[in-house]
């Protein structure tokens, strides 16, 4: 059998009556970054808490580095980083104090190590962690998570309550993990933040999986928005083009200063689209970089999901 990083079979867990993961079956190779997205409620947390042994699930396996949480005890814990979706950090003890203790006990990392993520993340090490701010708290969770350079970063919202310049250096850590060969798992609501730092992306909903696929490949099935400026004398020539362009929806004409202006979105099939395009003349053209959220949207979209649905109701 293929060694995984993260396995999961069957994995359900129920609180009460409540059924928060229904028969989870998932797989992760190491030195991938997978992003699990998914509405309020989906199972998210439960997932990782389940591989963290922090809860028990009802049924199903699991394995985390090729081991059973639920017996593998403090190793298999020290191989691990863990940012937990919700930081408790009420103590007096400063960050820098704070960070050296949770390093040591991960097996150790030297100091210098402690002080440059926290550079880089701009985080006051001299500060007693309950003085600290939402955001600044989040750093001390990812310090700690990424410290020891574990070989499973298990990271619930890494980037809620961080500025867009420190998430930026986030998506960063999170690239030299994947290049040092570590395996990622992040959780997230921003469907934008999974698109840049994820190779796989895992869609739950309800406590199942609804879809995995690589980025590249919701990508390529997403649509890109399009906008082509014509004469208006070219107008009649264009749409008939247009008209003869497989997966491209939604056109939408309005005349502006004196220029005719199609809106519409297109799927694949770009080099028909372009074809169509050049025998009309364009005075301009403006292609949108298709995003995951249109592909990822499908998924919640009515008939599907209703927002904020939860599990079990
Ligand atoms: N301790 C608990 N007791 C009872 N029900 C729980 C408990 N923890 C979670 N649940 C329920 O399990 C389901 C999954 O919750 P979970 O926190 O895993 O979702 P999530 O995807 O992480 O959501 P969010 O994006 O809001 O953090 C929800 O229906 C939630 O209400």
């Amino acid at each position: 059998m293929r060694s995984l990083a993260i396995e999961t079979r069957a994995l359900t867990k129920r609180y009460g009556r409540r059924t928060a993961l229904h028969g989870i079956d998932l797989a992760v190779e190491p030195g991938r970054v997978v992003g699990v997205i998914g509405p309020n409620g989906a199972g998210k947390t439960t997932t990782m808490r389940v591989l963290l042994d922090i809860i028990r699930p009802t049924s199903g396996e699991v394995r985390v580095l090729g081991l059973d949480p639920r017996t593998a005890g403090p190793a298999l814990r020290r191989r691990i980083g863990y940012l937990p979706g919700e930081l408790a950090l009420e103590g007096r003890a400063t960050a820098r104090s704070l960070l050296r203790h949770y390093a040591e006990l991960n097996g150790g990392a030297p100091h210098a190590r402690i002080d440059d993520l926290a550079e880089r993340l701009g985080l006051e090490l001299s500060r007693p962690v309950r003085s600290l701010s939402k955001g600044n708290k989040q750093k001390v969770g990812l310090v700690q998570a990424f410290v020891h350079r574990p070989d499973l970063l298990v990271l619930d919202e890494p980037t809620s309550g961080l500025d867009p310049l420190v998430q930026q250096e986030f998506l960063a850590l999170v690239r030299e993990a994947r290049d040092a060969g570590q395996t990622v798992l992040l959780s997230s609501h921003v469907i934008s933040e999974v698109q840049q730092a994820a190779d796989d992306v895992a869609v739950l909903r309800a406590g199942r999986i609804v879809d995995v696929s690589t980025v590249d490949r919701l990508r390529a099935a997403a649509r890109r928005s399009v906008r082509i400026t014509v004469r208006p004398a070219d107008r009649k020539r264009l749409l008939a083009r247009l008209g003869e362009v497989p997966r491209l929806d939604d056109l939408v004409v309005t005349e502006v200063d004196g220029t005719t202006v199609v809106h519409g979105m297109l799927g694949d099939g770009v080099a028909a689209f372009v074809a169509a395009i050049a025998a009309s003349d364009p005075l301009d053209l403006v292609v949108q970089e298709p995003d995951l959220e249109s592909a990822v949207l499908g998924f919640y979209g009515p008939g599907r999901a209703e927002p904020g649905e939860e599990a079990g109701r």
